[in-house]
């Protein structure tokens, strides 16, 4: 669906040369100059503004069905749109799981039905994500939803076997497998990063080397079955190294960070509040430096929110019994901009890059992540990289609140989105 048309006036398109406007009609671009009309067109002041072309995510958690009183596709729409994204792709931990076509073309259907973000529904690995059988990957594939992208997230692939033969199946099929890297038996009652602060507070700790072995591991199963393998969620410094070895050795890896292992550290747990477990869980200070980095010079690919809402009673509890996962869609232009715009790590090309033309690429879709010249989808996002605002969590979109950035000020955020040259966003407000 298009709306009518729409004049953004005096944008800096990637945040680069003069104020230019973009005349949208049609959900495509239409013209790209100056003092640009139309007779009844929605005009969006942008003056001093950065456009991009929309992020794509391709890795959130929407909890619909099963946790709808923590997250629904419509309230997790909402977040994706008000964070700058036009396509998102929920995870298949949800209750039932997304292990069988009625469920992940439900997703998409109702992301549609919703109408303000493409929902793309991940499909499981295995059966009930219990890495016992394979999951019907060819019937999800060729569904309404035509899932394009398979995981276990939550869970590790862990049997070697079973991962080989999926990689197997996800090149014939032409889909990519997501690996939420963990060798479990290293992750026995491991709530927190395995080091000095963890020991100190007496948390179950949970070493490097779970997520690095099952890197290193995936990657060799990738070359060998000549298939594509995605890492979730990257976190470790050596995660880092073993990216770099494997893209030198042409093995066809990539791999995602999230906002938070951009940002926060495992300082954080001192409180011993519950809000600040996930998994992986938060590094140390030399790791956060790692991805940065590797962020900047394209070892890690993309950014990924692993949004993952959870409920007050799940999370305001003692920190080992807190479920792991934090918001992530609303806040994650605004984080990226702090910790790589602003050290210069990453201009505003860079940014869309990682958030926009890498994540469509990879995972191969056709209408994202495109260029902002005429005839292309309009596929927008607009950020005021100068708007100081501060974190709410009762004020952001998603219906659960653990949001570990509460209280923090950033210095920039998404003013407007548009998906198929409709705003869904205007004025930093949700256009339902
Ligand atoms: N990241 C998390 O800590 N939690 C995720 C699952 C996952 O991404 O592993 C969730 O579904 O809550
Ligand atoms: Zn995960
Ligand atoms: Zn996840």
């Amino acid at each position: 669906m298009s709306g009518g048309e729409v004049i953004i006036r005096g944008a800096l398109l990637y945040g680069e040369g003069e104020p230019t406007d973009v005349l949208v009609r049609d959900g495509e671009i239409a013209e790209i100059g100056s003092g640009l009309t139309a007779g009844d067109a929605t005009v969006i002041d942008a003056a001093g503004q950065v456009l991009l072309p929309g992020f794509v995510d391709m890795h959130t958690h929407l909890r619909e069905p099963g946790r709808e009183d923590t997250e629904t596709i419509e309230s997790g729409s909402a977040a994706a749109a008000l964070g700058g994204y036009t396509a998102v792709f929920a995870m298949a931990n949800t209750s039932p799981v997304a292990d069988s076509v009625v469920i992940t073309d439900h997703v998409w259907r109702r992301g549609q039905e919703v109408g303000l973000v493409d929902v793309h529904p991940v499909g499981a690995v295995t059966v009930g994500l219990e890495g016992k059988q394979l999951a019907e990957m060819a019937t999800m594939a060729a569904g309404v939803g035509r899932v394009k992208m398979f995981s276990d997230d939550g869970h590790c692939v862990h049997d070697p076997l079973l991962m080989r033969r999926a990689l197997e199946y996800s090149s014939a099929l032409g889909v990519l497998i997501a690996q939420h890297a963990e060798e479990p038996r290293l992750t026995v009652g491991a709530v927190a990063h395995e080091g000095p602060t963890a020991a100190r507070l007496g948390l179950g700790g949970w070493p490097r080397s779970a997520e690095e072995s099952i890197v290193a591991r995936d990657a060799i199963l990738a070359r060998d079955a000549g298939a594509r393998v995605h890492i979730c969620h990257a976190s470790t410094a050596g995660t880092v190294e073993l990216l770099k070895w494997a893209k030198g050795q042409g093995i066809s890896i990539t791999a995602e960070v999230t906002p938070h292992h951009l940002l926060l550290d495992d300082s954080r747990l001192e409180t011993y509040d519950g809000v600040n477990r996930v998994n992986p869980p938060l590094r140390e200070r030399s790791d956060v430096e790692a991805l940065r980095k590797a962020l900047s010079d394209g070892t890690v690919d993309c950014v990924g929110t692993d949004h993952a809402p959870h409920a007050d009673q799940d999370k305001c509890c003692e920190f080992s019994q807190a479920r792991p996962g934090m918001l992530g869609l609303e806040t994650a232009l605004a984080i990226v901009a702090q910790t790589m715009v602003e050290p210069g790590l990453l201009d505003w090309r860079g940014v869309a890059k990682v958030m926009s033309e890498r994540p469509a690429e990879i995972v191969g879709l056709p209408d994202q992540g495109r260029p902002i010249a005429v005839g292309e989808p309009a596929n927008l996002t607009l950020v005021d990289p100068a708007r100081e605002w501060t974190v709410r969590g009762p004020e952001l979109a998603s219906v659960a609140n653990n949001t570990p950035f509460e209280a923090m000020t950033f210095g920039a955020k998404v003013t407007a989105t548009l998906l198929r040259g409709r705003p869904t966003v205007l004025g930093g407000q949700v256009q339902r």
